[in-house]
């Protein structure tokens, strides 16, 4: 039989075969604190406290394809940073230089103070990544896959290694079905695994590509649940998703890319924030108010059956109550009037003028 990962990307990695498709094994005990040793030149900035740092980072393929342009990324302790954007954009490109599966055309990157792709030997092991799909092996029952992963970290005591395998299995609900073989594991259930593989040990930076791809709205509900609970332990979390509501409900701040660049990056309040809300009148004389909106520049004038909203434009602090009391003084019954506020999608298509057009 031959001994092969069922799922998952087994491009050897700079750090030697398998060193980031799932939780590295360490090679060297895990520092408990970041290092201290000094960034590339390139990617140097002052003294901050960034978990990741990119400078200019730019991967080319032989084919000719530019998959990222010179991105500038900032992720912040602590922080659950939301890595946004079409499929295609950029982020599995980024997130494999991140981890030094392939190395940069040009720019650099810094990942917990050192540069990568030279230092992962000493980064990987204080990182927990879940890319492209575990790497499982589809003969061995979920739990013997967890033993194997932990069997292979020289810093895992061998005496605690049921109970760390037990509690990563709960943590991602897979206790009852640990007895199964992989092979005959959902794409959710994989991906359940792989991140119970990431959980093994505690890292200072989980990464996280997609983790909830395949799994049902309750399982991304429960994975969500899981990322709040490991980032409120002090663990930074770098997750990669197309999904805006995603990043909305369990991200603290954002980067979103387009096309391969950085279109804009900060927290989630700011992101949203410039998102312009919408103006939202609701009344019973839907037709005259929206008379009333368009005589006062209020575009994009959607009505609906007890409502109509649109763009109000650049409001000063007085612009909404005249903007009220002309509705009133009109005759329109008003039971209803404010901003509503910008999702992250509005945010984008605002940045960027695209659609957020992505499959589901
Ligand atoms: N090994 C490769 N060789 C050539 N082109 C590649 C390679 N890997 C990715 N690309 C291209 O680079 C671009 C970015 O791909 P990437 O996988 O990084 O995007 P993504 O945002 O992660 O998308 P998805 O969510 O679909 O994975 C795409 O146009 C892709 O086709």
């Amino acid at each position: 039989m031959t001994q092969a990962p069922v799922t998952g990307d087994v491009t050897e990695p700079a750090g030697g075969p398998g060193a980031a498709s799932r939780p590295a094994p360490a090679p060297v005990p895990a520092p408990t604190a970041p290092s201290t040793s000094t960034p590339s030149a390139s990617a140097s900035a002052p003294a901050s406290d960034d978990v990741i740092r990119t400078r200019g980072l730019t991967k080319r393929f032989r084919g000719g394809q530019l998959a990222v342009d010179g991105l500038d990324l900032a992720v912040p302790r602590g922080s659950v940073f939301g890595f946004l954007g079409p499929n295609g954009s950029g982020k599995t490109t980024t997130i494999r230089m991140l981890m030094g599966l392939i190395a940069p055309t040009s720019g650099a990157a810094t990942v917990l103070g050192e540069s990568m792709p030279q230092s992962v030997a000493t980064v990987l092991p204080r990182v927990g990544a879940l890319i492209e799909g575990p790497a499982l092996y589809g003969f061995l029952t979920g739990r013997d896959n967890l033993v194997r992963f932990d069997a292979a970290d020289p810093t895992a005591d061998p005496r605690t290694r049921r109970r760390r395998v037990d509690t990563a299995l709960d943590r991602v609900g897979l206790s009852a079905a640990a007895g199964k073989k992989a092979r005959a594991y959902s794409l959710g259930m994989k991906q359940r695994l792989g991140l119970a593989s990431a959980l093994l040990q505690p890292r200072e930076l989980l990464v996280l590509d997609e983790p909830t791809n395949g799994l049902d709205p309750q399982g991304m509900r429960e994975i969500r649940t899981l990322v709040r609970e490991v980032a409120a332990e002090g663990t930074t979390v770098f997750l990669s998703s197309h999904l805006l509501d995603e990043i909305e409900q369990v991200c603290t701040h954002a980067a979103v890319m387009s096309r391969g660049r950085l279109v804009v990056q900060g927290t989630v309040a700011e992101l949203a924030a410039r998102a312009q809300g919408r103006l939202v009148v609701r009344t019973p004389d839907v037709a005259r108010a929206a008379e009333v909106l368009a005589a006062h520049r209020v575009t994009a004038l959607v009505p609906g059956e007890d409502r109509v909203d649109g763009e109000p434009g650049v409001l000063d602090e007085e612009a909404l109550p005249r903007l009220c009391a002309a509705l009133v003084g009109a005759g329109v019954r008003v039971h209803g009037f404010g901003l509503e506020r910008g999702t992250l999608e509005d945010a984008f298509v605002a940045l960027t003028g695209e659609g957020f057009d992505v499959a589901g």
